[in-house]
């Protein structure tokens, strides 16, 4: 338990290219060496392959920390359209840097392009979000990154980015309220406009 002071937890700003490479060993020993900690046997029959599958599975869950923004939105056009893109109810599973558990849920990624008309590939704000999923992270920085670097990259005139997601450091242990619901939003240019944010928003809860 904290002491109830407030603690400033500034976002990083490790780049990709800065971060080693993944150390699956180091990772598989550590694994191992959790495994003894709580009491069990990484030797016995059921867990002697655990620590490298950890490891492995580590591997993807934090896969986001070695890719960048820019190296998924990529593919843009100039389609003229200049109204309000939604991609809504995309998943999300992400690992809350607190306790190393997971949350999950769904994220809604919107913009109003550019009045160029420069807008991206569908897929690719589903890859934005799992880029800042696959991190340790905490709910509102994933928010913030992902509406962001759409700001950065797109230049859209707007983004909205609402992330619902329960938390299982909340569910299964702690203070155990499972269904409980955490929700975020990230909102930029003239998404503000409040016209325009109920729009949106009407869109997510919409049906
Ligand atoms: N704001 C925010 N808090 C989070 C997120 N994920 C986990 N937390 C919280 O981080 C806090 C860590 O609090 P501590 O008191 O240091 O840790 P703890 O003793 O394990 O706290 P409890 O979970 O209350 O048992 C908890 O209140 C968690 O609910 C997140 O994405 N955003
Ligand atoms: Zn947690």
């Amino acid at each position: 338990m904290t002491d109830g002071s407030v603690t400033r937890v500034s976002t990083p700003v490790r780049r990709a290219a800065d971060i080693p490479p993944y150390d699956a060993a180091r990772a598989e020993a550590a694994v191992r060496e959790l495994l003894i900690a709580v009491g069990e046997d990484p030797g016995r029959e059921g867990l002697r392959e655990t620590p490298a599958r950890v490891a492995r599975a580590y591997r993807e869950i934090f896969a986001g920390l070695r890719q960048e923004p820019e190296d998924v939105l990529t593919t843009t056009f100039d389609l003229g359209h200049e109204e309000m893109v939604l991609v809504k109810d995309i998943e999300v599973y992400s690992t809350c840097e607190h306790h190393l558990v997971p949350f999950h849920g769904v994220a809604h990624v919107g913009y109003i392009p550019n009045t160029d008309g420069r807008i991206t590939g569908l897929s690719k704000l589903a890859r934005l979000v799992e880029v800042y999923a696959r991190r340790p992270q905490v709910q509102e920085r994933m928010t913030t990154q992902i509406a962001d670097s759409l700001v950065e990259i797109l230049e859209p005139r707007g983004v909205l980015v609402v992330v619902q997601c329960e938390h299982l450091c909340m569910s299964m242990r702690g203070v155990r309220k499972p269904g409980s619901r955490t929700i975020t939003s990230a909102v930029r240019g003239v998404m503000r406009d409040g016209a325009t944010r109920a729009e949106a928003m009407s869109l997510i809860l919409g049906k």
